[in-house]
């Protein structure tokens, strides 16, 4: 259905030609006037998972759904169960079901799993290893995670302002491979016969290759400098990692690469973030660094999330968990998972105007001052989820062009 744009990775050959990226996510592109062409279909499945993921999707399914109306898109929805609901319905975190129906769409929007009530499970009956086996399952190396301080923002981060004024970041995280996947793994006994738990950090010259020329054309389109983050002082899996990217710079002269290990890169984010343009990184120092990028920008309520592969669907997901803290409250900010639908419609579809629809309207209703609680300073107005959501809405559906 999605045959003509398949923005994620499936129609690239490697080495990967990201056209559908070239504007970048964090830069709203012009408002289009209302679609003459012929209405589009395509196929989504919704994953609202647990805590506030059905909060969360159920706004941004609304946003997605007015966005795409207004530029000639029809959806059809397939609501599925995924996480901690999936196991208390079915036994499993992530059920057959659900995986064919993401695997048969043209993308995946996810809220979030997880929550106390299934943290004591086994580790294959938590509902984070249905994450997993979905993003496995999916085949979904590449996950690009956008930080990008807004002006409109900028009193919310936790950094000072000149510091955090004008970031604009990429953290692309291989998301396939490394030691959430590496094998062996497990429970055991040492030597003294105590109780050990261990896990594999471990990449293939395929793994690290596929996923630089991702990073690389991400730069490329970008401001040209990548930054490698690793441990390669200590870590063999780090030693190849390196290696590897230096290999695979040759292909892209225009780009300018850096290597920085990822204790200072954790440190350099905070102390000086501007100086990163793209990140590539592996599994768990992208996991972690990302949600540090996040807070710059305000709140991980903030921050969206694209996962592509070489074929088939791209997921999107906020980055945020599905905070347990607050669920239930209508106290979530439902930005991150709104900007994920804009992610999928322009990486994941190629529909960029109805992505710029998404993103021009976020703005709007941030220029109009609405705040949810974890990016509200005085002066503006203290809006819930779900209104949150409705004022986005608003914009969508009556554009006023944001000039940032
Ligand atoms: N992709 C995912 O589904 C995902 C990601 C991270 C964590 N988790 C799971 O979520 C559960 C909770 O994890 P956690 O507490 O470490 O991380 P979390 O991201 O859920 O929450 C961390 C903090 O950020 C706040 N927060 C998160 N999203 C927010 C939003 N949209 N608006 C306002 N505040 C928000 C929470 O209230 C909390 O104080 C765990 O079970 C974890 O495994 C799932
Ligand atoms: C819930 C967990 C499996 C997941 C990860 O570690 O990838 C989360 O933290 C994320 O960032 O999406
Ligand atoms: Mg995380």
């Amino acid at each position: 259905m999605a045959a003509s744009v398949q923005l994620n990775l499936r129609s690239f050959k490697a080495p990967f030609n990201l056209k559908p990226i070239a504007k970048q996510f964090s830069r709203p592109g012009r408002i289009r006037c209302a679609a003459t062409t012929p209405t589009k279909r395509y196929s989504i499945t919704l994953l609202p998972g647990d805590g506030i993921g059905p909060e969360v999707i159920s706004v941004a399914k609304n946003v997605l759904k007015l966005a795409g109306s207004l530029e000639g898109i029809e959806f059809s929805f397939q609501e599925m169960p995924m996480g901690g609901a999936a196991l208390d319905l079915t036994g499993v975190p992530l059920p057959e079901e659900t995986l064919s129906t993401a695997q048969r769409a043209d993308a995946v929007l996810l809220g979030a799993i997880g929550g106390y009530k299934w943290d004591k499970n086994e580790k294959h009956l938590k509902p984070e290893t249905g994450l997993l086996q979905l993003r496995e399952g999916l085949k979904v190396f590449a996950n690009l995670r956008p930080a990008t301080v807004l002006p409109q923002l900028v009193d919310s981060s936790t950094l000072k302002k000149d510091v955090a004024e004008g970031v604009d970041l990429m953290v692309v995280r291989e998301l396939t491979g490394g030691i959430y996947f590496g094998k062996p793994r497990g429970f055991g006994t040492n030597e003294k016969g105590e109780d050990i738990g261990f896990n594999t950090e471990v990449y293939s010259t395929h793994e690290i290759d596929r996923i630089a020329r991702v990073a690389f054309e991400i730069a490329r389109k970008r401001r040209g400098q990548l930054c490698s983050v690793d441990k390669a002082n200590v870590l063999e899996a780090s030693m190849l990692w390196r290696k590897r990217v230096t290999a695979i710079a040759s292909e892209y002269p225009d780009v300018e690469l850096s290597h920085m290990y990822v204790d200072n890169a954790a440190m350099q984010l905070v102390r000086y973030p501007k100086q990163f343009d793209t990140i590539v990184t592996n599994n768990i120092f992208g996991d972690i660094l990302s949600d540090e990028a996040s807070m710059i920008t305000g709140s991980i309520g903030m921050l969206p999330s694209a996962s592509l592969g070489e074929s088939g669907p791209g997921l999107f997901e906020p980055i945020h968990g599905s905070a347990p803290d607050i669920a239930g409250q209508d106290k979530a900010n439902p930005l991150a998972t709104i900007l994920s639908a804009a992610m999928l419609l322009k990486y994941g579809l190629g529909e960029a105007n109805a992505a710029n629809r998404i993103e021009n309207a976020v703005l709007d209703t941030l220029n109009r001052g609405f705040r949810t609680g974890d990016i509200y300073s005085s002066g503006n107005k203290l809006v819930g989820c779900k209104e949150m959501g409705e004022e986005v809405l608003k914009s969508v559906d009556s554009p006023v062009p944001t000039a940032i």
